[in-house]
């Protein structure tokens, strides 16, 4: 069916990120040993460094050769997100003391890479660079760069801090059903779904109720403010915890509010009789108030 097909910018973001996936054959490639320790030591060997380098490089040669401007845009991204998460794979299978950072680079490389596919999926004309969501604020950049060197001072410093394997497995459960929660509800919006808040009503614009909707009425945020705080966890991260519950939680207040003006705005009584019947999903978080 045509209409259901996928369009070219997604299709290319797929063999793209699946080209810089392609990393994780390269250890492979050089020795298929028994046991799994020889992929790190091959990792932290000059030989492997400078052969994933050369990987990274003729890939992204390729990409450059094929596609031109904004699809080259698309791809060259998609790449770096698929090489990322190649990377962050090698490193959870590694017998190393780096393992939940390999967790923790595999969960964030395939959240910007998914809001791509799926923004492409549910709803191509609201596709851009911007869905990956990878330059989302300054603020968002700089609470990633803190978490890094938080996460590699502790390491230096209180190196056992970051062995604590149960609690980074909370944080990885938190990570996975947070990602399936926001996705789901992406699923479930479909083109109602905006990256960036509609303050005028398109035509094709309908309320939706169902699905995970019928339980929070903010479900993506619910699973995106979780994600966040389970990759803290993850990374056993006591100051950034902290800080990104903070952040978090008064970035989506903020949402909250000025989304649901709009929302009653475009669907009247109907969106205050659902407002009344589901909670947003975010704890201490009730939405703008009305007065009835
Ligand atoms: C980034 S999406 C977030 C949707 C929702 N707040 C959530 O957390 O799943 C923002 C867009 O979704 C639209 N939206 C939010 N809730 C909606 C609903 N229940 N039905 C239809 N559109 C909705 C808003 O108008 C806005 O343009």
């Amino acid at each position: 069916m045509a209409g259901s097909k996928l369009v070219l910018e997604g299709r290319i973001s797929i063999i793209s990120f699946l080209s810089g996936l392609g990393v994780i054959i390269i250890p492979l490639l050089v020795k298929f040993g028994s046991h799994i320790d020889w992929i790190f030591d091959y990792l932290t060997d000059v030989n492997g460094k400078i052969a994933i380098a050369v990987y990274l490089t003729v890939i992204n040669g390729i990409l450059l050769l094929i596609y031109k401007g904004p699809l080259y845009r698309v791809a060259v991204r998609a790449c770096f997100l698929g090489f990322a998460f190649g990377c962050g794979l090698i490193l959870s299978f590694a017998d190393t003391t780096w393992t939940h950072f390999g967790w923790y680079m595999c969960s964030l490389s395939f959240f910007h890479y998914s809001e791509y596919l799926v923004t492409a999926i549910i709803n191509p004309h609201s596709l851009s660079l911007d869905s990956f969501l990878i330059n989302h604020s300054i603020e968002y950049t700089l609470a990633a760069i803190s978490s890094w060197m938080e996460f590699t001072l502790e390491k230096l410093l209180i190196p056992e801090l970051k062995q604590l394997n149960w609690i980074s497995f909370v944080g990885l459960v938190m990570v996975l059903c947070g990602e399936g929660l926001r996705k789901s509800a992406m699923l479930t919006a479909g083109s109602n779904f905006n990256h960036i808040v509609q303050n005028e009503k398109a035509h094709s614009h309908v309320l939706v109720t169902s699905g995970v909707y019928s339980f929070f009425r903010h479900p993506s945020y619910v699973g995106w403010f979780y994600w966040s705080i389970g990759t803290q966890i993850m990374l056993c991260n006591p100051l950034c915890f902290v800080a990104y519950t903070m952040a978090s939680w008064r970035f989506f207040r903020e949402r909250v509010e000025e989304e649901e003006i709009s929302l009653i705005h475009f669907f009247g009584e109907d969106y205050i009789e659902y407002k009344k019947k589901v909670p947003t999903g975010l704890p201490f978080i009730s939405g703008i108030r009305v007065n009835s």
